[in-house]
């Protein structure tokens, strides 16, 4: 089945954009990572939140309709994922990134490859390097790289990150078709792509990690971007502000953790069915002088070789329909410009 290791095959990566930083050695930040100060320090808006909305609440389908539409990110209470899923998942994620550097390039992510510790694929697109290390996951591969790392004990890792992929996919279903609900499009292509996402493989687990940085005045955690896919889930458990979204007309505004929700945002894929209705929100992560956050994130997808196009009954389609491959290609080479190539 087509998925996302096959759609980045063709695109390698160079690995001086792979390997990060040995972070637990260094204390100050090479002048490799260290970005002009208006990049890392661009006034940020503390008063407006995004929606945080109950799941519970008989007017969600609602309520995530305007907020995908108004905000394109929102968080969710009453989710039905316990408290201590979302803490094992950190835990683990903290046990991996924690390990000697020479252990965690055993799992480096090939040039061609998707799975496996390394820098965010966003990386060659820009001149400085971030303060950040991954670890992506698709499907079952997590297996063989617990097994590199933990030989005699990979089976808590596997057995955490498994439950946690099954439970996400759960909740990525039922909000896709809560967001899909909300658009005017026919219930049988919302039928359609919720039940043929469900079936696919094209979702992928990233753990990411943001160490302690001695001057996060000058460095960035994750550079400037939107997510590839259909909607994100993201596991934020850790008491800080660092992930900030864009909003026009407004500049830069802190995502601040609600206890115990995960935040949704709406990736590429949903901003073309949803004919640009639902904005792609553009995101960073600034990183602390003290504090190493860990985060989770969820991309939920379709198969690789489906067609997306804008799914409106009533409305010119503004992009033109592409295979979920072609997108992955186009935002390999373009990266905030691919929605700009497919427009008609
Ligand atoms: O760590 C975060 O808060 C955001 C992570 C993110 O944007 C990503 O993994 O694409
Ligand atoms: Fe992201």
């Amino acid at each position: 089945m087509s998925n996302l290791s096959d759609a980045y095959r063709d695109y390698p990566v160079h690995l001086k954009h792979i390997i990060p930083l040995d972070f637990h050695t260094i204390d100050s930040v090479p002048e490799s990572h260290e970005w002009p100060h208006s990049d890392c320090l661009e006034p940020v808006i503390d008063e407006i939140s995004i929606p945080v909305i109950d799941l519970m609440d008989p007017n969600a389908e609602q309520l995530i309709g305007h907020a995908s539409g108004n905000w394109g990110i929102f968080q969710v209470t009453n989710h039905g994922v316990p408290l201590s899923m979302l803490m094992d998942v950190e835990c683990e994620a903290r046990r991996l990134f924690s390990l000697p550097v020479e252990e965690k390039l055993k799992v480096l992510r090939s040039p061609e490859g998707a799975t496996g510790y390394g820098s965010a694929r966003i990386s060659p697109f820009f001149s400085k390097f971030m303060w950040h290390e991954g670890f992506t996951i698709i499907g079952s591969s997590s297996l063989d790289h617990a097994k590199e790392l933990w030989p005699h004990d990979y089976k808590r890792f596997c057995d955490v990150i498994d439950e946690y992929q099954k439970k996400m996919k759960e909740l990525a279903h039922q909000i896709l078709l809560l967001t899909l609900k909300s658009l005017d499009i026919s219930e049988e292509d919302i039928a359609s792509w919720a039940a043929s996402t469900y079936e696919s493989n094209g979702a992928a687990l990233q753990l990411n990690s943001y160490p302690c940085c001695p001057n996060p005045s000058r460095a960035i955690g994750l550079a400037p971007h939107t997510d590839s896919l259909l909607l994100t889930i993201l596991n934020q458990t850790h008491d800080s502000s660092a992930l900030q979204i864009f909003r026009d007309g407004v500049g830069w505004i802190a995502v601040a953790p609600v206890p115990q929700a995960l935040v949704v945002n709406v990736g590429d894929l949903l901003h073309i069915l949803s004919n640009a209705k639902f904005p792609s929100v553009y995101h960073q992560v600034i990183v602390s002088e003290n504090k190493h956050r860990i985060s989770v994130a969820y991309f939920y997808g379709p198969r690789t070789d489906s067609e997306v196009a804008p799914l409106s009954k009533v409305e010119v389609p503004i992009y033109r329909s592409l295979s979920v491959k072609e997108f992955i290609s186009i935002k390999a080479k373009h990266l905030d410009k691919a929605l700009s190539f497919i427009r008609i």
